[in-house]
């Protein structure tokens, strides 16, 4: 209960406040009529009751007369009969069809000029004198924006005007203005869009920047929205190109268009067979609007979610659909570029492996070319070479008579025997090569060196020293002191050409090396390296290699 009391003090409230304001609203387009016309002042009281507002003003003169100070000739006949209280029956049917023909005018001339109006029914008894009211507050507003210069925009309750200057003002007139009239007002119209052309621009650029932003935005909230736009590559900073471009594209079809309008009307104005009515016009304006549209939805080629709200015409379905035929050939070509890439990796590893294999075959051939090559030297030296050494005389040895004679340069060597006389005393020998007692470690090495390749190449060599004891066998093998490089013997050189061969050929060739050291005195063999004493002697089950 005390809700609804609630309620009803609210509504009452409301419907008090309503009432102050079109009491005030009235008020305010009384005084300004009774400024206007000075008959006003004396049949409508400054603050008058909606009736008494309505019986005033009901046969119109005062209306007309006011309009006619605002718009001079808007209304070209107003019937000035005065209001008579008390009249014969006949002479009140004929003021009231006088009274009507003004109002009518009023009406007629307020409704050219785009200015609010109401219905002749809503000034009579019962009627809305609000509608009255809003009309003539309408005619003010109109009246002090023409005082003030009537440049800019001017609006009043959904009612827009543009003009630039005062002296180019339009002029509206009565309905019988004709055409001459109706092609002034284009005229005007078309100075006036120039005009605001200038303001248009500014408008625009700030408009144009706007406009960017919220619809990428909306795009942007789409393909969230969408999720099936993962596959194509609608980054950030192709998705603002592309808008941009749209909205660049946009902006210059509208100057096009603007520009296209005014020429168009321009040229309907110089048309001087025919007038061009309202309509007309409105049809060339609302052609070109429609074609600025479409020509901007063709342009902007995005997806929207929202597109049975938006497109009533099909452009957006159409981009749809073009995206969608878009998607589908972006996936096809990044499957075939996924196909064509894997495709290009086997032919590479196919031709990787090829090159390696045919360049691994190549060598290997070469290799064994060379080594053929190789050992046909060596077996051309001789298979089974034999040299001699002569020892010189040590330091502690009192007799230093030699037995050798001569040693000649193709390895033979004179031998001298002092007991003998005769040719039995003197008895030439031939060897492969002979060291004279001068020759060092490294020269006599450098005969054998070549063999210890062909050992590496699969080939069996044997090296061995022959001679009584004394005669410098271990010296030569060996040396003196296995400490210093320069004395090393034969031995010692051959295995270290044999590990740095081994390593050269690591990436081609695993060498498996084995030594074993054997001793042949009174013969009897012994294995040198074995530590256990009873297995010493031969036979140990062993082949001896070197
Ligand atoms: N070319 C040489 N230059 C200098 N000294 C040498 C040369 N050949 C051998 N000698 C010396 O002669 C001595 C005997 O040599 P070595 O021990 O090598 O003989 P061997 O043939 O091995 O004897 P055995 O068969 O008894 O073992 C050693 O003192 C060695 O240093």
């Amino acid at each position: 209960m005390a809700a609804a009391a609630e309620g009803g003090r609210h509504d009452q409230g409301m419907a008090l406040r309503k009432a102050e304001e079109s009491a005030a609203r009235r008020c305010e387009a009384a005084r300004w009529l009774r400024q206007m016309e000075a008959a006003a002042a004396e049949s409508l009281p400054e603050r008058p009751s909606e009736e008494e507002f309505c019986v005033a003003l009901r046969n119109g003169l005062v209306l007309c007369n006011v309009l006619n100070h605002v718009n001079p000739g808007a209304v070209p006949k107003v019937v000035e009969n005065p209001i008579v209280a008390v009249q014969s029956s006949d002479v009140a049917a004929q003021s009231a069809i006088q009274y009507f023909e003004n109002m009518r005018n009023f009406l007629v001339a307020v409704s050219e000029m785009n200015l609010l109006t109401f219905e002749a029914s809503d000034i009579e008894k019962g009627g809305s004198s609000m509608k009255v009211v809003d009309c003539i507050l309408c005619l003010k507003a109109y009246h002090e924006w023409k005082l003030s210069g009537g440049i800019g925009i001017w609006r009043y309750g959904g009612i827009v005007k543009i003009a630039s200057s005062s002296k180019r003002l339009p002029s509206y007139s009565s309905r019988g203005g004709g055409s001459a009239d109706l092609n002034q007002q284009m005229l005007e119209f078309v100075h006036l869009l120039s005009e605001v052309s200038l303001e248009e621009s500014r408008v625009g650029e700030s408009q144009h920047s706007l406009f960017q932003q919220f619809v990428l935005r909306v795009v942007r909230a789409f393909l969230q929205e969408w999720g099936e736009a993962e596959g194509l590559p609608l980054d950030d900073m192709v998705l603002e190109t592309i808008l941009e471009q749209a909205c660049k594209e946009f902006t210059i079809l509208l100057a096009s268009h603007r520009n296209q309008v005014r020429s168009l009307l321009r040229k309907m104005m110089k048309d001087e067979n025919g007038a061009h009515s309202k309509q007309e016009l409105i049809e060339v304006i609302s052609k070109s609007m429609k074609e600025t549209s479409e020509c901007f939805l063709t342009s902007l080629r995005l997806p929207c979610g929202r597109r049975k709200q938006l497109d009533d015409g099909g452009g957006l379905e159409h981009q749809q659909e073009e995206l969608e035929k878009l998607k589908v050939s972006f996936n096809e070509m990044k499957l075939q570029v996924e196909s064509t890439r894997s495709q290009w990796e086997e032919d590479l590893r196919r031709l990787e492996s090829y090159f390696e294999a045919h360049n691994h075959n190549a060598y290997h051939k070469l290799l064994e070319e060379n080594r053929k090559l190789y050992n046909q030297v060596q077996d051309l030296k001789g298979s089974i070479r034999v040299y001699c050494r002569v020892k010189p005389f040590l330091k502690m040895q009192t007799d230093q008579r030699s037995t050798v004679d001569h040693i000649g340069e193709n390895g033979e060597i004179m031998i001298v025997n002092p007991q003998k006389q005769g040719k039995e005393g003197r008895k030439m020998f031939s060897f492969n090569k002979i060291f004279g007692p001068n020759a060092s470690q490294s020269e006599v090495f450098a005969d054998t060196q070549p063999l210890i390749r062909s050992v590496m190449d699969g080939y069996n060599v044997c090296i061995f020293a022959y001679g009584q004891t004394g005669s410098g066998k271990t010296y030569t093998m060996s040396g003196p002191d296995i400490t210093t490089e320069e004395t090393w013997g034969v031995n010692y050189r051959s295995l270290n050409d044999l590990f740095a061969i081994s390593q050269n050929r690591a990436d081609t060739t695993t060498y498996d090396v084995k030594v074993q050291m054997i001793e042949i005195y009174n013969e009897q063999v012994r294995d040198l390296l074995m530590v256990d004493g009873a297995n010493k002697r031969y036979p140990f089950g062993c082949k001896i290699l070197m």
